[in-house]
């Protein structure tokens, strides 16, 4: 489904801000990316999904090449990014509407859809506001359920808890297994070590922009025979 080889990014000098990074994600699975501050994880991801150029390397989103191909590629996902950015001055369901005209939704299913989202997360009745009257987490949750509205194949976040409470938290977990368990991928980045540890079917640790390892939670783990937070410390600590 997502598929990096050999991706580097320098934004200045010959600095890598991502640095030779490959990894292949499954159709299905739910893969948390995880690192220290400026590790690389923005970078990443914003390479993925077009915003970037890698320097060196390809991605390659459901077989489409994301340079290549980007009208094609982007059909297959939706991304999330970590700040909510969104036109301030229409009102929350015209985002919406926005957002389902873009990725082709028929009426009756981005009705559905609304409906459900945004009950779940606590934002149906602010739908008539204009968004800059919306809070911060409001934004990020108007922002997720557009992003849910195409019901893409692949499911691309930047950090998506930060700015959630404990409700609109677990209602996103439980999206992502939901999505994962239809068929769907989700990739993620996270500063949360147990929701990483609660969701994943894999965890990736970058540092420097160097993937450090790519694998089961349970195998991480055992390798060093210890808790995902000190194998994450060991891994990420400077040399
Ligand atoms: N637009 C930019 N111009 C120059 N350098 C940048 C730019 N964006 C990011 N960087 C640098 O690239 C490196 C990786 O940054 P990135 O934002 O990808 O890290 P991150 O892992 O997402 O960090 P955080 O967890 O703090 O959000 C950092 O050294 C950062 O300073």
């Amino acid at each position: 489904m997502l598929v990096l080889r050999d991706v580097s990014k320098s934004y200045v000098d010959t600095k890598k801000a991502v640095d030779s990074l490959s990894l292949e994600v499954k159709k299905g699975e739910i893969i948390g990316f995880i690192g220290p501050n400026g590790a690389g994880k923005t970078t990443t991801l914003k390479m993925m999904t077009g915003i970037i150029q890698p320097t060196k390397g390809s991605i390659k989103i459901a077989q489409e090449d994301i340079a290549d191909s980007p009208v094609e590629a982007k059909k297959n996902f939706a991304y999330v990014p970590d700040q909510p950015t969104v036109f301030d001055s229409i009102i929350g369901i015209d985002y919406l509407n926005f957002m389902a005209d873009m990725y082709d939704v028929s009426l009756q299913d981005r009705k559905n859809r609304i409906e459900t989202f945004t009950e779940a997360f606590q934002i149906d009745h602010a739908l008539t506001q204009k968004i800059h009257a919306y809070s911060h987490g409001m934004r990020q949750k108007l922002l997720i359920v557009g992003a849910l509205l195409s019901n893409p194949k692949l499911f691309i976040l930047d950090e998506p808890m930060v700015g959630l409470d404990p409700h609109s938290a677990k209602v996103l977990k439980d999206l992502m297994k939901e999505h994962c368990q239809k068929g769907g991928t989700v990739f993620f980045s996270s500063h949360g070590l147990d929701v990483v540890e609660d969701l994943c079917d894999r965890v990736a640790i970058i540092h420097k922009g160097k993937l450090m390892a790519c694998d089961k939670v349970e195998a991480i783990k055992k390798r060093r025979d210890t808790t995902l937070e000190e194998v994450f410390l060991e891994m990420t600590k400077d040399a």
